[in-house]
């Protein structure tokens, strides 16, 4: 059984349809990626999901239940964690009563886990934490009652990179456990790490499902040149590059350059190959930014 089924879910908020006729599944025990720019309709489809939006049309349903039967909903959601994109604690309470108010409606029996694990601050009111900080707290609400399926809204935002590496390790191993995560995003490096399949969705509609491999393979890298001297534009005849910008007094206006920015989709030895003949000065090789894979992949449909 899939523990997500979106069936043609549509939200009409009027003057914005945010969700479209969507319809794809989430996989029992799969980490599950849902990518967008701002604005796409990310949100919308996870409030949809837990039942605090109704849809205009279309259904969905998680765990098997479905989310517009409330009784339903309320059975399954002792079985979801939920981490929002923005917490929304009460700002006077403590973090311990805070993890008292959930564990009285959810239960908390891996909370000492959790706490020894992300360390958020127990005892100051939420109002003098910072931004990571209310993260950490969130983690610790979503699973210590240990969820079959967790639903997260930007779930790293916040984090530093250290514990972005200790959520990332935390997940996989929740996966182990058959655990099923859905999260929202839209840093390409947290996906790439993270992430077996991913949906994509571009204004209220959903742009492609696929899994993640195909997705960075056509995604290519972003790479900038520097060199020493000028060098021939020729060497740039590798199969892969798209796109070369130059720098100000380079390419075009002669057949030299000393600065080029490309995207790259092809074999990376063959790259280093080529360039290396020359004196170069700098070489980036980076992940294109997931606004530029949208634009580039997805831009026209
Ligand atoms: N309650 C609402 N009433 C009217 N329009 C709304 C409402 N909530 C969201 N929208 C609009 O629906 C669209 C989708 O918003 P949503 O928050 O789902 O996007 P998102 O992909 O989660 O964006 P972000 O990454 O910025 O959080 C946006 O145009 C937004 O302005």
């Amino acid at each position: 059984m899939a523990a997500i089924k979106l069936d043609g879910l549509t939200k009409d908020y009027g003057d914005v349809l945010a969700n479209d006729d969507l319809s794809f599944e989430v996989e029992t025990g799969e980490i599950f990626g849902y990518l967008g720019p701002n604005g796409a309709g990310k949100t919308t489809t996870i409030r949809a999901l837990l039942g605090f939006i109704s849809p205009t049309s279309g259904s969905a349903r998680v765990l098997g239940y479905d989310v517009t039967d409330e009784p339903a909903l309320i059975e399954a959601k002792r079985r979801i964690g939920y981490l929002s994109d923005e917490p929304g604690f009460d700002e006077d309470a403590t973090g311990t009563k805070i993890l008292d108010l959930h564990a009285a409606v959810k239960g908390d029996e891996r909370r000492d886990e959790l706490l020894d694990l992300f360390e958020p601050p127990l005892d100051r009111p939420v109002r003098d934490y910072s931004r990571g900080n209310v993260q950490k707290l969130g983690i610790v609400t979503t699973f210590m009652h240990d969820p079959d399926l967790v639903v997260l809204d930007e779930p790293t935002s916040g984090l530093d990179p250290l514990l972005q590496q200790r959520f990332a390790e935390f997940l996989r191993a929740e996966q182990r456990n058959g655990v099923t995560v859905f999260f929202s995003s839209h840093v390409l490096s947290e996906v790439r790490r993270l992430c077996d399949r991913v949906g994509i969705i571009r204004d209220g509609q959903l742009a492609a499902v696929e899994p993640i491999d195909s997705l960075l393979e056509r995604t290519g890298k972003s790479v900038t040149v520097n060199t020493n001297e000028p060098i021939p534009t020729d060497a740039l005849d590798v199969d892969g590059i798209h796109d070369p910008e130059f720098g100000e007094f380079d390419g075009d206006q002669s057949d030299t350059f000393t600065e080029c920015t490309f995207t790259f989709t092809g074999d990376i030895n063959a790259l280093m190959t080529r360039l290396g003949r020359y004196d170069l000065l700098d070489l980036s090789i980076e992940e294109a930014p997931l606004e530029d894979v949208f634009l580039k992949f997805y831009g026209e449909s």
